[in-house]
């Protein structure tokens, strides 16, 4: 038996193939809305060394001894708050985007490109989402992972867990590995298309809030260029609307821990906000491709009653891009450039 992995049916005629695989993914949800799947879920992601940058030894102690028994609970209450018939949101968008851009694609004239979804924790696993492309006979593959801005934490993490899959592969497939784009003008025109729609049927607000999710402050002091990537979107989507000075604003939201995180934080501006008497806010959160639990669940319910309850009037919230025509077609001229055959 050998140890690195292949399909043996045909391996000559799969050197002819011109198929090509896309693999978008995200970061992952639980199995179900129950405390012992989000404390696997959770035992996972944050045994990550890319998410938690603490001396490991120490980190294991606190992960297994504090964590791992005091959160699922509270997790699990948040994630049945906005689980759905059909599961978790973050899941359900990402497979409707995976049909979507596969449809797009194929009234673009890609016949032979084949698109699966994947998620860096719980399931559907990467490893079965490139397994899957591999047994549809792809000899090339893009990996997109479908966070706008890089930040080791995500998109690095998630090409450590593709390395680690195709290391095993006793056929590497043609790879190519989609860093980012948050500068990508078809993702900022979509971003300034649903913020336009939201304008144009509720009025202009005090302040239009961006609000990215957190890392630790120490991610950026030692070269993580995600905050400057989160500041770059957020300017050109306010030079693309043209927005009067002043009203966009960038925030971070999901702090977790004790150590500083990046500030503004999201739930502080808020409060900051209604106490000087801007009682009204619209609030998006661009680093998110798909709305889940740090949408629906923190931006749409906790931190609405964070402001209502420091005294604002009106919070609305603009959902991420999810399944957006605009978007599906953003994310096609990604992977585009790399869908033709090799001469
Ligand atoms: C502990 C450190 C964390 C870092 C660093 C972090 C970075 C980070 N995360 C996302 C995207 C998502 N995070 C989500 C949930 C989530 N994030 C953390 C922690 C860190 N994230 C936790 C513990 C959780 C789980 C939920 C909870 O217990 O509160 C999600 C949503 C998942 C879902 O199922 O809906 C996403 C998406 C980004 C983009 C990012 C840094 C750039
Ligand atoms: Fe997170
Ligand atoms: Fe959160």
């Amino acid at each position: 038996m050998s140890r690195f992995s292949a399909i043996t049916d045909n391996p000559h005629q799969r050197g002819f193939s011109q198929k090509t695989g896309i693999l978008i993914t995200n970061l992952g949800s639980p199995d179900a809305p129950t405390t012992s799947a989000v404390r696997r879920y959770l035992r996972e992601f944050l045994s990550d060394p890319r998410v938690v940058e603490i001396p490991r030894l120490l980190w294991l102690i606190i992960l297994h001894g504090i964590i791992l028994r005091i959160r699922p609970a509270k997790s699990a209450k948040n994630y049945q708050k906005i689980w759905t018939e059909q599961g978790a949101p973050l899941i359900t968008i990402t497979q409707a985007q995976q049909q979507k851009l596969q449809q797009h694609l194929i009234r673009l004239g890609h016949q032979d490109v084949i698109v699966e979804m994947a998620m860096r924790y719980g399931n559907p696993s990467i490893e079965s989402g490139l397994t899957k492309l591999r047994e549809q006979g792809v000899t090339k593959i893009v990996v997109l992972p479908l966070y706008p801005q890089y930040s080791g934490a995500t998109t690095g993490s998630t090409f450590d867990a593709v390395s680690r899959v195709l290391r095993s592969w006793r056929w590497v497939p043609e790879l190519h590995f989609i860093n980012g784009y948050h500068q990508q003008p078809d993702y900022i025109e979509a971003l300034a298309n649903s913020i336009a729609e939201d304008l144009t049927a509720n009025g202009t607000p005090d302040k239009l809030v961006f609000s990215y999710h957190g890392t630790p402050k120490q991610f950026l002091n030692w070269g993580d260029p995600y905050y400057c990537f989160c500041m770059q979107t957020t300017r050109l989507v306010s030079e693309r609307l043209q927005l009067p000075e002043g009203l966009a604003v960038s925030t971070f939201q999901s702090r977790f821990g004790k150590a500083e995180w990046l500030q503004p934080y999201t739930d502080v501006t808020l409060t900051e906000f209604a106490k000087q008497g801007i009682d009204n806010v619209a609030i998006l959160s661009p680093a998110f491709s798909a709305d889940c639990l740090e949408t629906l669940e923190e931006l749409e319910e906790e931190n609405r009653e964070t402001f209502m309850h420091a005294g604002g009037k009106h919070y609305r919230y603009i959902k991420a891009l999810n399944d957006r025509e605009d978007h599906i077609a953003a994310l096609a001229k990604l992977v585009i450039p790399y869908l033709s055959n090799k001469a």
